[in-house]
């Protein structure tokens, strides 16, 4: 597979303290990368500096082979897509939010719209299409918000937990949704979870960072079976208690 991202040597320190400090962390072309961890581990900086949204103190970052510099952030940048938990709106109407993001890209009118509207009704929100935006329950906007990353068609997508404010109702339909989507479209993805069973379905490899660091990379499979420290058997021994918790709660 090739590489389309890799990041090298990365270090990220705030007022003096270190965030994150990764040797190395490579996405391949056309695959689900996952990234779990407690929290404050460094999951979200690590997207941010994957995406180029936050420039590390330490490292390099490349961009299919090539060396990325401040200058050349904003042109890579469009060849990606971010969702976070939080969508982000204009204050304006969804199909209008979707296209006005395209058209800042180049894209015009009549086809920013016309992909606008296809992707919302691939994430079944077409008929959302002329409400206002910011008025949309959680559900919903991230529905749309999902709609309009995929519809500016990029190389990379990346998520930052975005169904995990949801309730469980709306978060399973969405979920599956968006995996179906994705596994159709063929998009190298990074996304970063809480939910084993996510990961478990979807990805086809983990890391795990804990205080900065990885403490572990490699298949799904592979970490189920055998987590290398104490500390990520904890992690794993705590989401299967909690997994059992809800299962017999329901
Ligand atoms: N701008 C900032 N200023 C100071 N500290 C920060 C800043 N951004 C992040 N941090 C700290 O860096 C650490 C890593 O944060 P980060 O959001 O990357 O972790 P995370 O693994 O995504 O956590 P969570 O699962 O809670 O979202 C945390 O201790 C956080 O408080």
């Amino acid at each position: 597979m090739n590489t389309i991202i890799e990041g090298k040597d990365i270090i990220v320190r705030i007022r003096g303290k270190e965030l994150l400090n990764v040797k190395k962390v490579e996405l391949k072309k056309g695959e689900i990368f996952a990234v779990i961890g407690p929290n404050g581990a460094g999951k979200s900086t690590l997207l941010k500096v994957m995406a180029l949204l936050q420039m590390p103190q330490q490292g390099e970052i490349y961009f299919k082979g090539e060396k990325i510099n401040r200058k050349e952030r904003i042109r890579i940048r469009r060849k990606m897509a971010v969702v976070f938990q939080e969508p982000l709106f204009l204050n304006d109407t969804v199909v209008e939010n979707i296209a006005l993001g395209l058209r800042i890209r180049g894209i015009k009118h009549r086809e920013a719209m016309e992909r606008a509207k296809y992707w919302l009704e691939r994430f079944k929100v077409e008929k959302l299409s002329n409400r206002w935006a910011r008025a949309l329950s959680g559900g919903e906007a991230q529905r749309v918000s999902l709609a309009r990353a995929f519809a500016f068609e990029p190389e990379v997508l990346f998520l930052d937990e975005p169904f995990s404010n949801l309730d469980v109702f709306i978060r399973e339909s969405l979920k599956a949704d968006f995996f179906e989507v994705l596994k159709t479209t063929g998009i190298t993805t990074f996304f970063i979870t809480h939910d084993l069973e996510e990961v478990m379905l979807f990805a086809n490899r983990v890391m795990v960072l804990m205080g900065g660091k990885v403490a572990q990379e490699g298949s799904p499979q592979e970490l189920l079976e055998n987590p290398t420290t104490d500390e990520l058997k904890r992690y794993i021994q705590a989401w299967e208690r909690f997994k059992f918790k809800m299962l017999h709660m329901v």
